[in-house]
């Protein structure tokens, strides 16, 4: 992650110890505005009927439509109303106790930026788009919004554990790339699923990623990719049930864990609870380097 452009090792000159920024709203550019309503457009093309409820009704309570990169003083009384988080803008990728630090304290940290122009498919860092339109709606539903708020202390204590490698699997497979069975169909609740044109299509209806119901244990030993379409997504049944699954003391998980080996990727288990065996022609082609 070193040679990202927005990663820092201590709070760049001008942020807080907390390694907040002010938004500084008034300095978006008319052109930095009119990419996020044309990537704001085009996810409306593709959302409905993909995306699950939970993330439209939150999308649509905040009103993120008004035209141009939102302004957090107006979004965060609207979500702080509804569920009491609020976001806060950094710089880019924060290190991961601070990240928890505010994620314990119901505050969501934002990259202030914007992609530019000819970065609207694919960047590798998190932007103001993919954080605020990808993660925030789904703030705004109470159970999502304590799943969160508990990420956050679990992630301080597996931090301290030596178990971040572990954790941070289920922040990918759920929080990032979760599929939920809402019962009329797949729904995409994952921020990084939402906030990607492709990614939305392909996390739903492609046939080759493996899609298997969600397991805390199986999760936490199942690697990732971050350079391209996941080749395995994990289906939850609802948030309550993602809630209730995550309750427990995962003391005596990471102690197994200590002695499990890691899944592959692509791998389908024995006592996988399939949902779509996927084909992986997507990932044999060569994935988004294909010819
Ligand atoms: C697992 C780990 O906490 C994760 O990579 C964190 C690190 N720092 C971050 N910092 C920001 N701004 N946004 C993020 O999503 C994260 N993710
Ligand atoms: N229950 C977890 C904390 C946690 C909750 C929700 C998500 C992630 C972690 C623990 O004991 O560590
Ligand atoms: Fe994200």
């Amino acid at each position: 992650m070193a040679d990202f452009e927005h990663v820092f090792a201590e709070p760049p000159e001008g942020a807080a110890a907390d390694w907040t920024i002010s938004q500084n709203w008034r300095a978006y550019t008319q052109v930095e505005h009119a990419t996020w309503d044309t990537l704001y457009a085009r996810q409306m093309e593709i959302l409905p009927g993909r995306a699950a409820d939970a993330f439209m009704k939150g999308l649509q309570a905040l009103r993120l439509d008004t035209g141009g990169i939102p302004d957090f003083a107006l979004m965060n009384a609207k979500l702080q109303a509804l569920t009491g988080w609020t976001v806060v803008c950094v710089p880019g990728l924060v290190p991961d106790d601070v990240f928890f630090d505010h994620l314990a304290n119901r505050r969501f940290p934002s990259g202030q930026f914007i992609r530019k122009p000819d970065q609207l498919d694919y960047l590798q860092e998190p932007d103001i788009f993919h954080d605020v339109f990808g993660h925030v709606p789904m703030l705004t539903d109470p159970d999502f919004a304590d799943y969160m708020q508990a990420y956050g202390k679990g992630g301080q204590r597996a931090q301290s554990l030596g178990m971040l490698r572990n954790l941070a699997r289920l922040y990918w497979y759920t929080v990032e790339f979760g599929l939920m069975d809402q019962g009329d169909g797949l729904r995409i609740y994952g921020a990084g699923i939402v906030s990607s044109a492709t990614e939305s299509v392909f996390a739903v209806e492609d046939p080759s990623p493996n899609r298997i119901a969600f397991d805390l244990e199986r999760i936490m030993r199942t690697d990732y990719r971050i350079d391209d379409f996941q080749q395995v997504y994990f289906v939850i049944p609802s948030i309550e049930a993602l809630n209730d699954a995550t309750l427990e003391d995962f003391g005596p998980i990471y102690d197994r864990l200590k002695g499990a080996t890691d899944i592959a990727i692509e791998a389908v288990l024995p006592y996988d609870k399939v949902i779509t065996r996927g084909t992986q022609a997507y990932a044999a082609r060569g994935g988004r380097f294909a010819a």
